[in-house]
């Protein structure tokens, strides 16, 4: 029965059914919550809040989710953003409940505290009755669970939306939840949090994989993207698949493990790798598909740390940030500023985020000053901390300032041109000693961080003019790293197709249409991936739910935007050779890496410093298309 059809009691009266006089609550609420509420009988409703477990039992747990936690954080830095903003937190738990992180707004974390909704406790249903996380892994649906809809009376204030995650093996793995007010959790969240899932399952998918893996589509440009179907063929045999492969062949993961893959085809399917190729489904339909092998076909076992599964990790719209971010990672490990520059809206933060993440000090803070936004008269205090009474109009207690909130994780020095001159060698002499006295003296104290600064000025002009301390810059420049602008990003159409979706395409289950997709992938960008979220949050609003999204829906000077050349495909790794055409100088790479490496698209990919993807769409642009390889 679907709510529309339910009669109308309310929640507390169907509580009133249920809990007091013991009735069938299945008349009255969602199917869901009935059968949930049934199975929550064990739970003492008076049960109080547990305590999280103890921070080494919890490290250990991490641990053992740690190829989920590091597919999943792109996700949660994604979600965290929207959870701030609607007064929300977004939880990632692991596939017993246990929340593993928790992040979100300042002003519900501790409400969410206050009910135990935190790190360290178990939020299955055993443990705390019907409640999103639990219930959607119970249920292995993604589904809200609102008010008194939760078991606990003491949990009866939350509105919760929670979408399981599954291996391609279908194992449940964990669960996203975005958590908050009541009425602050709708659909919308719903529908976030299951894409959301549904990229995660993408990565750990693709970072598990070994022997050869099938991306397929019906709209060959989402090959690549988390949407794309996804079949992973080893010996012979199907032995993971995506959902959305599952339904594209109308099976259960039960019904297409262990089928033999040419049998299921219909195609000697090895003909089929490396290139572009037409299936024809039982039914008649042909959807686009790219064959890969994967660089593990011995064994996809043994491989952890959060470091090796972000190198493993695809991401369709990750092509060239991923390389980046990897050899970003390496340097701060060991100790190596990294300074983030491109253009305003390219990223900047998010990427820093990501770092941080990814890094040795994941555990630790991540403390973001922005020192543009700080008036110079406050931005010391900020940085360094003040003593009692040091200046009016200071706390009466004091601050410790944020180098010193910093320990043991990542100062993110936002803006660090802005900083002024004057406290530039203040900075240089607390990054040279590693020690922080604090404004109105008193006792230096040691720190100990890892140093990410962003800038979308160029440090060298501004030494020049005076204006940037060289030695400063030498110091907080030890890796650069130059983000690319949004227009310049060979990934660029799979970053749109997911921010469409995340904008809230996904909940209105709008269809980005391909000529829209190509006049937005057209544009300039002045103002990188802050302005694309503006156009597409518009976008979406203006459409009905179930739209097809097409060019004729777009602003003017966005219809009219004249097509740009691919140039990002390459990142740093390409070698242009001077004045040939720029398919050439890719082409040649493309030979040349595939040349060195035996023709293993892997190798050649990781040698260019870019994803297989990467090279296979190059080689079938450069190919006629392949017709159905039936024979
Ligand atoms: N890869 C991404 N996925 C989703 N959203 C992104 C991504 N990159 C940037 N954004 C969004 O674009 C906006 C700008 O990002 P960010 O603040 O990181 O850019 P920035 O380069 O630091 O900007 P500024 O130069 O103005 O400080 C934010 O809303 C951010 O969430």
């Amino acid at each position: 029965m679907s709510a529309a059809q339910l009669p109308s009691v309310s929640v507390e009266q169907a509580r009133e059914l249920f809990f007091a006089q013991g009735r069938d609550p299945a008349p009255w609420i969602a199917p869901h919550i009935s059968r949930s509420w049934q199975r929550s009988r064990p739970v003492d409703p008076q049960c109080i809040d547990p305590t999280p477990m103890a921070p080494s039992l919890l490290d250990e747990r991490r641990e053992q989710a740690m190829r989920l936690l590091s597919c999943a954080q792109p996700e949660l830095d994604g979600l965290a953003e929207h959870a701030v903003g609607n007064g929300c937190i977004v939880a990632l738990s692991d596939a017993s409940g246990l929340i593993l992180e928790e992040i979100g707004s300042p002003d519900f974390l501790p409400k969410a505290q206050r009910v135990a909704l935190q790190p360290g406790v178990e939020w299955s249903e055993s443990h705390r009755g019907t409640n999103a996380i639990g219930t959607a892994l119970a249920e292995r649906e993604a589904l809200l669970v609102l008010g008194g809809e939760h078991y606990l009376a003491q949990n009866g204030a939350l509105g919760c939306a929670a979408a399981p995650i599954f291996t391609g093996r279908g194992e449940l793995a964990g669960a996203l939840d975005i958590s908050g007010e009541t009425a602050r959790v709708n659909h919308h969240a719903l529908g976030l949090v299951r894409m959301a899932a549904q990229q995660v399952e993408h990565r750990m998918l693709l970072a598990d994989a070994s022997g050869h893996v099938l991306r397929f589509h019906a709209r060959p440009a989402l090959i690549g993207t988390a949407r794309e179907g996804l079949v992973v063929i080893e010996g012979g045999r199907i032995v993971a698949a995506n959902r959305v492969a599952l339904d594209l062949f109308g099976r259960s993961w039960d019904g297409l493990l262990g089928v033999d893959a040419e049998e299921f085809l219909g195609v000697h399917w090895p003909r089929m790798e490396h290139r572009r190729s037409l299936l024809t489904l039982p039914g008649g339909r042909q959807i686009a598909t790219v064959m890969e092998r994967t660089g593990t076909a011995s064994s996809g076992t043994g491989r952890t740390g959060a470091r090796h599964a972000m190198a493993a990790t695809s991401a369709g719209d990750d092509d060239v940030v991923r390389p980046l971010l990897e050899r970003a990672v390496r340097v701060l490990n060991e100790g190596v500023p990294v300074l983030v520059n491109g253009e305003t809206g390219s990223g900047k933060e998010v990427f820093s985020r990501r770092l941080h993440a990814a890094s040795r000090r994941s555990a630790g803070p991540f403390v973001a000053v922005d020192c543009a936004s700080l008036p110079e008269t406050l931005i010391e205090a900020e940085l360094f901390g003040y003593e009692e009474g040091a200046f009016t109009g200071a706390r009466r207690k004091g601050m410790p300032g944020r180098i010193r909130e910093a320990h043991g994780g990542v100062l993110f020095l936002d803006e660090i041109a802005e900083i002024p001159l004057a406290l530039q060698t203040r900075l240089l002499r607390v990054l040279e000693g590693r020690v922080v006295t604090p404004l109105g003296g008193g006792q230096g104290v040691a720190v100990d961080f890892d140093l990410v600064c962003a800038t979308h000025a160029g440090l060298p002009a501004l030494v020049e003019a005076g204006r940037f301390r060289a030695d400063l810059m030498y110091r907080v420049a030890g890796f650069t790293v130059a983000l690319p602008s949004l227009h310049e990003r060979a990934d660029r159409r799979a970053l749109i197709s997911r921010l469409f979706l995340e904008s809230g395409g996904a909940a209105k289950h709008l269809c980005l249409e391909n000529d829209a997709l190509e006049r937005l992938a057209a544009y300039r960008w002045p103002g990188n991936v802050r302005e694309l979220r503006s156009v597409l949050r518009a976008l979406v609003a203006l459409a009905d739910a179930g739209d097809a999204v097409t060019a004729d829906a777009l602003p003017a000077h966005l219809r009219d935007a004249a097509p740009i050349a691919d140039s990002g495909d390459f990142g740093e790794a390409a070698t242009p050779q001077p004045n040939a055409p720029l398919q050439t100088i890719t082409r040649h790479a493309i030979d040349e890496a595939l040349r060195a490496c035996d023709h293993d698209v892997s190798r050649a990919a990781r040698r260019l410093g870019v994803h297989r993807s990467t090279v296979y769409r190059h080689l079938a642009r450069q190919r006629p298309p392949a017709g159905n390889t039936k024979d």
